[in-house]
């Protein structure tokens, strides 16, 4: 499934974030969203996630424009999306509790009941989602544990798998890693990889230009209130055609 925006523009108290941006992840590939803070990274991650609707332009999946479509619908697409935030958020249980979570929330309500019943015969149901999605970041080991007795780096990797456990199309990933270091950042670099190599489509903000270079298939540079560049990262980083996308990703640009 193709996640598309097109021509999205937007203001916030009449002050323009970017205008005409357009940007697509089709399956299997990730694309990094690159910019100095402010740019507006995060704003297209919500408006790709269905959060809230630009001022200007179209959201759609596979050419479905997501707001012109009925709410049912919308909410429908809307769990064809996985997000990783910053900042893990996971609730005071275990590691397993968390991650079910993501299944529990996203599924019809029809196929909940299934768990629901499941859960009352003794058996989960989910068990195997799980297993595999704390397995691609190295935690198979750790379901039982405690949430609260995690390390910071833990902590993302299990939102991580929160996220790609239901199995999103597209995964948002909003500045995953800037909080990490080397190792736990290795490890969902990753994780992207693989989940990206079974088909899900990946956006990545990232202010980290050497992620962008390790991980992105095409890059887009976001500055000065629009996508000024957008290619293959290869290109993108190795001759842009826009001089301050140049000296953007030669760390020229000061801001
Ligand atoms: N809900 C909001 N209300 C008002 N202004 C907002 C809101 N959300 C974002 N902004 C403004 O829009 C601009 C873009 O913010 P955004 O968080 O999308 O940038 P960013 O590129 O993700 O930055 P960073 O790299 O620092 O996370 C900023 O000037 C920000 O202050």
């Amino acid at each position: 499934m193709t996640l598309r925006a097109d021509a999205v523009g937007h203001a916030f108290d009449g002050e323009p974030v970017f205008s005409n941006v357009s940007l697509a992840v089709d399956p299997g590939e990730v694309v990094a969203v690159i910019g100095p803070s402010g740019a507006g990274k995060t704003t297209l991650l919500r408006f790709l996630a269905l959060f809230e609707r630009p001022d200007e332009g179209t959201v759609s999946f596979d050419g479905t424009d997501v707001w012109d479509a009925p709410e049912s619908d919308r909410l429908g697409l809307r769990r064809r999306v996985g997000i990783v935030f910053q900042e893990a958020g996971l609730f005071d249980a275990d590691v397993a509790r968390n991650v079910e979570y993501g299944l529990r929330v996203r599924r019809p309500w029809s196929e909940r009941l299934g768990d629901e019943l499941a859960g009352l015969l003794g058996r989960n149901g989910t068990n195997g989602a799980v297993r595999e999605a704390l397995d691609l970041v190295g935690l198979a080991d750790d379901a039982d544990r405690s949430a609260a007795s995690l390390s910071g780096g833990e902590a993302q990797r299990v939102s991580f798998a929160r996220a790609v456990a239901y199995e999103p199309d597209v995964l948002l990933l909003d500045e995953p890693t800037s909080d990490l270091d080397p190792r736990n950042t290795a490890v969902i670099e990753d994780a992207v990889d693989r989940a990206c190599d079974r088909g899900i489509g990946a956006v990545l903000a990232t202010h980290d230009m050497n992620q962008a270079r390790r991980v992105a298939d095409r890059v887009a540079v976001l500055l000065d209130g629009g996508v000024i560049e957008v290619g293959p990262a290869e290109r993108v980083f190795g001759s842009p055609d826009d001089e301050r996308a140049r000296k953007f990703v030669a760390g020229e640009l000061v801001y």
